[in-house]
């Protein structure tokens, strides 16, 4: 039976079981390659300042099988494992005699060490200090991890699998730098695994302090099912050995570990639509989108505009509204808002009356009344209802200057005048307040109250007559960022700078002043895949 790669995922356990390479045998010397050309800082180069392992090198473990190999070396597909993006590299080869092994582990460090991942042999102490190997991995019937330790001394990593909390507790006693536990879900890969449920899993990620990696029949299809459980990362091999495209498979699969790692943020843009697509809801959902939060959005009105003007404004029903932003909460809780136009009072009370009934951890108001293009986009009563009722419930904030001058009731002409303006309407509102310079008034620059206290945002100025949706930009970029947890302070630095980015593409459409280029870093990404 063959195990070529590309026919598609068969099953390796029609092999003959091999026997293992155990460490008894006894490698007699170092390999003539060995120890002296290990990676030049060592396995301690993968240690953090408390000396414990960096979770990090766990996110993505590559474990081999060269069963899979179908016409290739290891070495090779390793090298397109660590060039996709995998952290650390197992070599677990189950049939090859001693010193065939001790041959590959030290082609494999090469390859490990040329990008500065480390190597890890399984099950053979001997042949991973003889190959220079940053460390090995023993299971429960393998060598005990306490000998072990003593054999490799502090600096080399030492893995250990377990299966329960009793064992994992044991093993980190013993010297365990992380653990290997599973199988998670089941594998074609390992004949005698047992099994290991969710709770088991999480049992011990919180009983122990070293790091937890999952291992057993976990892909891209079900990593995310591995949420919440406390690893830092998967181990893996026919996920990424049996694919026709190791890097693809490798890239592809370390994206959704950090995904599931991360967990998935999201935000609520609440706000008018924008049929032109450079301001409104259009603009947010782009923002969240290019911002690597996942947008959602519950519509206050419909505008028929373009980069010239708007033509017709269509409110929504309040009922309507509401339901939409209960749909959002009650599914997909946003770790944001941001709240845009809302031209009339009843939909201003919906929305106040929903987020007390919410509770969102951030709300940012953009208080739009006038288009850039001058247009009008709330009705005078509801001006006294947005202050009354919606702004005190803000987290922040971002008028611009004719808007802060309504809020405030003065004219603003000078810096100090956005200064006294954002203090005196963040005391009376209770809330963050973020005055955006601009029209020929600290061009670029914002300045920032809260607290108690203004700080000054200066921004790069970008020649650029095209800034339809800055606004809308900014307010939902800073919601981004909050939804991502960035404090307010880091949350408008960014935005800010994204917004100058979006500037600075130059793009050009429309007769008016037209849109920014919200998707202006995403090219390079999707060009530059690691993809055939
Ligand atoms: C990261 C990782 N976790 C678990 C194992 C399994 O080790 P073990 O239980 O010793 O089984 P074998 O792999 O030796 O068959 C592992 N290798 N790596
Ligand atoms: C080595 C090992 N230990 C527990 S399950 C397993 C096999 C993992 O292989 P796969 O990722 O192909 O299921
Ligand atoms: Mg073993």
């Amino acid at each position: 039976m063959s195990f070529a790669r590309g026919a598609g995922e068969r099953d390796p356990r029609a092999v003959a079981a091999p026997e293992a390479a155990g460490a008894a045998a006894g490698v007699a010397a170092a390999h003539p390659d060995g120890p002296a050309a290990a990676h030049p800082a060592g396995p301690a180069a993968f240690r953090l300042a408390d000396g414990g392992l960096d979770p990090r090198t766990l996110v993505l473990y590559a474990v081999t099988d060269r069963r899979w190999l179908d016409g290739t070396t290891l070495e090779e597909e390793v090298a397109r494992a660590v060039e996709g993006g995998a952290t650390m590299v197992q070599l677990r080869e189950k049939d090859l005699g001693r010193d065939e092994l001790l041959d590959e582990a030290v082609r494999l460090r090469e390859v490990c060490h040329a990008v500065g991942v480390p190597l890890i042999v399984d099950d053979d102490v001997e042949v991973a200090v003889a190959a220079g190997a940053d460390g090995v991995h023993v299971g429960q019937s393998d060598m005990e991890a306490g000998a072990v330790r003593a054999l490799i001394g502090p600096d080399m990593i030492l893995g250990v699998s377990a299966q329960t909390v009793d064992e994992a507790l044991l093993a980190q006693e013993r010297g365990a730098d992380y653990l290997g536990v599973g199988a998670v879900f089941p594998t074609g890969s390992k004949d005698d695994a047992l099994d290991v449920d969710r709770e088991t899993l999480a049992a011990i990620c919180a009983a122990v302090s070293i790091p937890v990696v999952a291992i057993g029949g976990i892909g891209r299809d079900n990593v995310r099912e591995l949420a919440g459980t406390g690893i830092v990362g998967v181990a893996t091999i026919s996920a990424l050995f049996a694919r026709p495209d190791v890097r693809l498979a490798a890239h592809d699969l370390l994206v959704r570990t950090r995904r599931m790692l991360d967990g998935v943020r999201c935000a609520l843009t609440i706000a008018g639509s924008d049929s032109s697509g450079g301001a409104g809801v259009q603009a947010d959902l782009k923002t969240m989108q290019a911002n690597g939060v996942f947008g959602t959005s519950a519509i206050t009105a419909l505008t028929a505009q373009n980069t010239r003007g708007v033509t017709s404004i269509m409110d929504v029903t309040p009922e309507f509204l509401g339901e939409q932003i209960d749909a959002v909460f009650s599914d997909i809780r946003p770790d944001a808002v941001k709240v845009g136009m809302v031209s009339a009072t009843p939909l201003i009370r919906t929305i106040a009356e929903r987020i007390d009934r919410w509770r969102p951890e951030h709300v940012v108001v953009d208080p739009v009344m006038v288009a850039t293009s001058g247009a009008r986009l709330i009705s005078e009563d509801a001006v006294g209802t947005l202050v009354a009722e919606l702004l005190p419930r803000a987290t922040v904030i971002t008028p611009n200057r004719p808007e802060a001058e309504v809020l405030w009731g003065h004219e603003i002409q000078t810096e100090k005048d956005m200064e006294l303006a954002a203090a005196e309407v963040g005391r009376r509102l209770g809330c963050a307040v973020l005055v955006k310079g601009g029209h020929s008034l600290a061009d670029a620059s914002d300045v920032l109250w809260r607290d108690g206290e203004c700080r000054w945002y200066r921004g790069r100025r970008v020649e650029n007559p095209n800034t339809h949706g800055t606004g809308c930009t900014l307010s939902s970029a800073i919601a981004s960022n909050l939804a991502k947890g960035f404090g307010l302070d880091e949350s408008v630095m960014r935005a800010k700078d994204y917004v100058s980015g979006a500037l600075a593409a130059m793009l050009d459409l429309g007769a008016g002043s037209g849109p920014m280029d919200h998707g202006f870093d995403l090219a390079s990404r999707f060009v530059e895949g690691p993809g055939e």
